[in-house]
């Protein structure tokens, strides 16, 4: 009996989509008929809600093939075990034993040949994945008494060096499952330069990767660096340096900025890893977004060897489109429904009526008791400001981080949050991806996120690594268009929502995605009584107008910088708070003309 036989007895009695079964001409040959491995059956798990645009098609291109036996193939599959010889039928039934572990932890592949997923850290220690002992040692002092799903899964896949689009819920572990397979493969230090790469949106994130890759490569002899300030990077691994790291974590802008320095800053010939931490972010095009940073990089690592690895609790259409058309020997592996809230999350939407209601809604829930560590959502740094002036009145232990704040203001927020020096953390969409605070209680949506996968990450800073969480979102009249795709995260957690909100109008693909990108123009956080003059709001008119010119012209340079900060203040200072400089507005804003 030969493969193709045990393949038909294996899949007996499943329907193979068109889709699927497709002749395979995709360009990199990892079609999803290439792909799927014989021991496996098709299963549509597909995102439930499909309404926000952002990413509802997901559910089609993340079809993704489950390990399950059914029933009705039982008999089939008995009949044709009396043909198979003795180790094709241990064969059979070690494909059954790991198509049942994953089935348990609901993990589901995609791709050729997909390694079985180990059970324990010890799994590791076999002849087939020869982990280092002394990381191995490392794994083990963390005490975790077993693998997470994407660690179960993940491990194996990279560890044999195969390129990887990884997506499960917010507090996971997905650290640890990219960076142990990175240490094992660069093994011991090597003075040849640069050999693992890992990005992450933000410098906060990159450097509590770096924290953790700290923790495992202790005693290996692999040094590990994280790029603080640019203005160091010529002594710290330019061509003279002598110091020479293996792993580099950064953010993109900083790398390229590197890169792109002459001669180069960076050299990236040698890099055996990349891995993109929140990847789907990674990948985001348009303005102020990664993209662009990232082909320059992902040029630059020229090793065409080079294993390359997604992860992400969230994934976007054009990022699966663009993994399977450059990585080849891809495999899809998810944890769950794909785009959906972690269901150790109790989530709450609460109608707050306004703006002021807001307020008068977080002073309520102090009143009442909150449980700190507590986290604070709001859309600018502007409304992060304000919000922050009026709880700091409230008595409460509160600091904001945004980032207007210095590194060294942003470092020492982090620091006295983690160690419970502060209660109460606001914070901008900068926090909202990957940080382990541990143990934040509660997070709440002050201002309604601007779109579903803003709000995964959000709420996805509670309830981490299986312990409990609540998250609140307010929400007003204004928000409503989103309201729906949300509740139907709620709903698919397990959550209670009123089905009014289920049955509300569907947002266009179109409206989301601008939705996502530009946040509501909100009222102004403040229980303040701002007198506002006719004389004042002129001048705020006129102010408006300059910054609209300025954003125009889209200047990058540091005058139009200087202005545009400038225009800013005076807003704020016009909006109720210390006394405009005489004649000051009036230059600045002729100088934006
Ligand atoms: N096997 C494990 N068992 C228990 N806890 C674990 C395990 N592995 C990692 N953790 C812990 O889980 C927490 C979350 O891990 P991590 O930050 O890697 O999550 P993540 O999946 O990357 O989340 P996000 O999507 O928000 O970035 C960390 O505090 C980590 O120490």
């Amino acid at each position: 009996m030969d493969t193709y036989d045990i393949f038909k007895q294996l899949t007996a009695g499943v329907r193979f989509t068109k889709k699927r079964t497709a002749p395979p001409s995709k360009p990199n040959g990892v079609s999803a008929a290439k792909e799927t491995p014989p021991q496996q059956k098709p299963v549509i798990k597909p995102a439930e809600d499909s309404d926000s645009g952002e990413d509802c098609s997901a559910a089609d291109d993340f079809r993704l093939l489950a390990d399950t036996g059914t029933a009705e193939n039982a008999p089939k599959r008995k009949k044709a075990k009396k043909q198979l010889s003795k180790e094709q039928a241990e064969q059979l039934q070690r494909v059954e034993e790991i198509n049942a572990l994953r089935k348990q932890n609901l993990i589901t592949v995609l791709g050729k040949d997909v390694p079985a997923p180990i059970k324990l850290f010890d799994d590791l220690r076999t002849s087939e994945y020869k982990l280092l002992p002394r990381l191995l040692e490392n794994l083990t002092s963390y005490g975790f008494a077993q693998p997470t799903p994407i660690q179960m899964q993940a491990l194996p896949v990279l560890l044999k060096d195969r390129a990887l689009m990884a997506c499960a819920p917010t507090g996971s572990g997905k650290t640890l499952a990219f960076l142990t397979p990175i240490i094992n493969g660069l093994r011991c230090h090597k003075t040849t330069g640069l050999r693992a790469l890992v990005l992450a949106p933000t410098r906060e994130l990159a450097q509590q990767i770096y924290r953790e890759c700290g923790e495992l490569t202790k005693g290996t002899g692999l040094r590990t660096h994280f790029i603080s300030k640019v203005s160091e990077a010529k002594q710290q691994y330019g061509p003279e340096c002598k110091q020479k790291y293996d792993i580099l974590i950064s953010t993109p802008n900083r790398v390229r900025f590197l890169l792109q320095q002459q001669p180069p800053l960076l050299d990236f010939k040698s890099i055996e890893w990349l891995v993109l931490d929140e990847a789907d972010r990674l990948m985001e095009e348009g303005q102020n977004n990664f993209k662009e940073q990232l082909d320059d990089i992902y040029a630059a690592c020229t090793n065409p060897q080079k294993r390359v690895a997604f992860f992400s609790a969230t994934y976007t259409v054009p990022v699966a489109k663009w993994a399977l058309r450059h990585l080849k020997n891809l495999v899809r592996v998810t944890i769950g429904v794909q785009n959906s809230a972690t269901d150790t999350v109790k989530q709450e939407l609460l109608f707050v009526g306004s703006e002021s209601g807001k307020l008068l809604a977080v002073r309520e829930m102090v009143r009442q008791g909150l449980q700190p560590p507590v986290l604070v959502f709001v859309q600018s740094k502007e409304r992060a400001k304000q919000l922050f002036e009026e709880l700091l009145y409230d008595g409460i232990n509160v600091d904001v981080i945004h980032a207007e704040r210095t590194q060294h203001q942003r470092d020492n927020c982090v620091r006295a949050f983690r160690e419970g020096h502060i209660w109460v953390l606001i914070c901008t969409e900068l926090m909202g991806r990957g940080i382990d605070f541990k143990g934040v209680n509660l997070v709440i949506n002050y201002d309604f996120p601007p779109s579903k996968i803003s709000y995964i990450h959000r709420i996805g800073r509670t309830g981490r690594a299986g312990r409990p969480g609540r998250a609140v979102t307010f929400f007003t009249q204004d928000d409503t268009a989103n309201l729906r795709s949300i509740a139907q995260i709620i709903k698919n957690s397990g959550g209670e929502v009123p089905e009014y909100m289920l049955q509300m109008k569907k947002v266009s693909k179109s409206e989301a995605k601008m939705r996502s990108k530009k946040p509501l123009d909100r009222e102004d956080i403040t229980t303040k009584i701002r007198p506002e003059t006719p004389k004042n709001s002129v001048k705020l008119q006129k102010i408006d107008k300059a910054e609209k010119v300025l954003k125009r012209k889209d200047n990058t340079d540091k005058n139009s910088i200087n202005k545009a900060k400038k225009l800013g203040k005076m807003k704020e200072q016009l909006k109720g708070k210390a006394p405009l400089a005489k004649g000051k507005a009036k230059k600045s804003m002729n100088a934006s003309k």
